[in-house]
């Protein structure tokens, strides 16, 4: 099991990060914002923005995508991640599910949980056992189909999949980058369920999503990014109620005299927002 970070530290703290891919992309530009313990926080923002590789540099894996940390801090806990690898990162009790579901096709459910954790080490076949029951109560129907092959489920079953995967190390903070994309509604809102449910069991949540609505009904604090920079940070129901998150993220046409909420950007005297998130 990952080491327990002091709880009285946010679970995971990005300070001023800065990252760029090869020379010419500058990606992400003194970005800075907290996940408390057992909180979920949500990030918007349109393609591009720079989402996904937030979570890449707090998951370890920007290497793997040419990407480079070159200012700035992340912690977790008491464990120092920038520039350290995705074993750290899981040892610490950090996982990501990636954009796409990323499942092992050709190897079957059970396979595909057990490449779970694997960076923690020797395990005893009771944990890694009881991990897998832990999966199979979240999710029922990962447990009917165990020795059936990935690459034969749906696209919602994938993507239970490779949740259930990520759970299987256990993880104190899971990174999660567009659960949603591609499913029917249906299935998003069972995969809505099931973050709350992991959240519930004290996981907290980074919640990277194009379904503004749905990552702000779940999420506490919320922050938005444009262009690699956090321009708004906030409580998530204050979030959903500014201009230019019901305009640009919920579909909506705000009427003109509406207020803005709590909410603040960046640069302001903000205490409840990026700074105390
Ligand atoms: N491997 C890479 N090499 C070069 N540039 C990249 C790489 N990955 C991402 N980028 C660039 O970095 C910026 C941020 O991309 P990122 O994927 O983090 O955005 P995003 O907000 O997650 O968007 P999306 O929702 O489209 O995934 C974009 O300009 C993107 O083109």
């Amino acid at each position: 099991m990952p080491e327990a970070p002091p709880d009285a530290e946010p679970a995971l703290r990005v300070e001023a990060l800065d990252v760029t891919y090869g020379r010419a992309v500058s990606a992400l530009r003194s970005v800075s914002l907290t996940v408390p313990h057992g909180s979920v926080v949500a990030l918007l923002g349109a393609n591009g923005a720079g989402k996904t590789t937030l979570l890449r540099a707090v998951s370890g894996t920007l290497r793997l995508h040419r990407g480079a940390v070159t200012a700035g801090r992340i912690h977790y806990g008491t464990t120092e991640l920038d520039g350290r690898d995705p074993v750290a990162a899981v040892r610490a009790g950090v996982v990501q599910v990636p954009e796409g579901r990323r499942v092992f096709a050709g190897l079957t459910v059970d396979e595909n949980l057990r490449t779970g954790g694997l960076g923690l080490g020797r395990r005893r076949p009771a944990q890694v056992d009881e991990a897998r029951d832990r999966v199979f109560a979240l999710f029922p129907r990962l447990a009917e189909r165990t020795r059936q092959a990935a690459g034969l489920l749906s696209g919602g079953e994938q993507q239970m999949l490779a949740i259930g995967r990520a759970l299987m190390a256990a993880p104190r903070l899971l990174l999660l980058d567009e659960p949603s994309l591609g499913l029917a509604p249906q299935m998003v809102y069972r995969i809505a369920e099931v973050v709350r449910e992991i959240n519930a069991q004290g996981t907290a949540v980074l919640l990277v999503e194009q379904n503004a609505g749905m990552a702000l009904s779940l999420a506490d604090t919320a922050h938005v990014l444009e262009v690699g920079e956090v321009r708004l940070s906030g409580p998530a129901d204050e979030l959903a109620r500014t201009d230019a998150v019901r305009r640009l993220y919920l579909g909506e046409t705000p009427e003109p005299a509406k207020t803005t909420g709590g909410a603040t950007a960046p640069g302001t005297n903000d205490t409840e927002g990026q700074g105390a998130a």
